[in-house]
């Protein structure tokens, strides 16, 4: 039977913490089809749709989100953690499991009415995803779509984004965290 792209993925236990089931897309990203399978069925849906921009959210989102904007022959605006950008930013905080953390986007990276999908690997609680689409939004730029590799629906971040408003488009799901 012909492999899926869930099928490219692997499960490492206890990592970073004991009790999560970590979904490791590298064994995705080396795989030459699955890779392609992946770009693929990550950008059909918007395939002639006007998209100006593909942000990426760092760090696994810039290497989906680089292909995807070559693909569709958009540029790519990478959205990082706080501190690496070089020019003048905007940053957005967001909750982690402990703590909070911070992404940015250069304040010039969108214009106005610009058509902009946000790319990740993984989609869990949406936090991550949530801080970049308001990031996205506070430049006048509107999110055409979310488009993610790994949805983890028990945590919640599907319904999250869906209730902003959000079209959320997802390749594969594990249930359990
Ligand atoms: O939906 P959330 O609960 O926000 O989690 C999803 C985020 O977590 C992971 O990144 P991580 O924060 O581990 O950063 P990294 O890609 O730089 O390792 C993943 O790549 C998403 O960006
Ligand atoms: N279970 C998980 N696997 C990989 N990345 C994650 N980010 C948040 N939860 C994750």
């Amino acid at each position: 039977m012909r492999k899926t792209v869930k099928d490219y993925i692997r499960t490492i236990v206890d990592f970073p913490h004991e009790g999560i089931l970590f979904r490791d897309v590298t064994t995705l990203f080396a795989d030459p089809r699955g890779f392609r399978m992946c770009v693929d069925q990550l950008l059909a849906p918007y395939a002639g749709l006007r998209i100006d921009k593909v942000a990426g959210l760092e760090a696994r989102g810039f290497i989906l989100g680089g292909a995807v904007a070559h693909q569709l022959s958009t540029g790519f605006i990478p959205i990082r953690k706080k501190g690496k950008l070089p020019g003048a930013t905007i940053s957005q905080s967001y909750t982690l499991e402990y703590g909070e953390a911070v992404v940015e986007v250069h304040d010039d990276a969108m214009q106005p009415g610009e058509k902009v999908l946000l790319v990740d690997d993984l989609l869990a609680t949406g936090g991550t995803a949530e801080a970049g689409i308001r990031l996205i939004e506070r430049l006048g730029a509107q999110v055409v779509g979310c488009a993610f590799v790994v949805d983890l629906p028990d945590l919640g971040g599907r319904k999250r984004l869906e209730a902003m408003g959000m079209e959320v488009h997802a390749l594969c799901a594990f249930e359990g965290l």
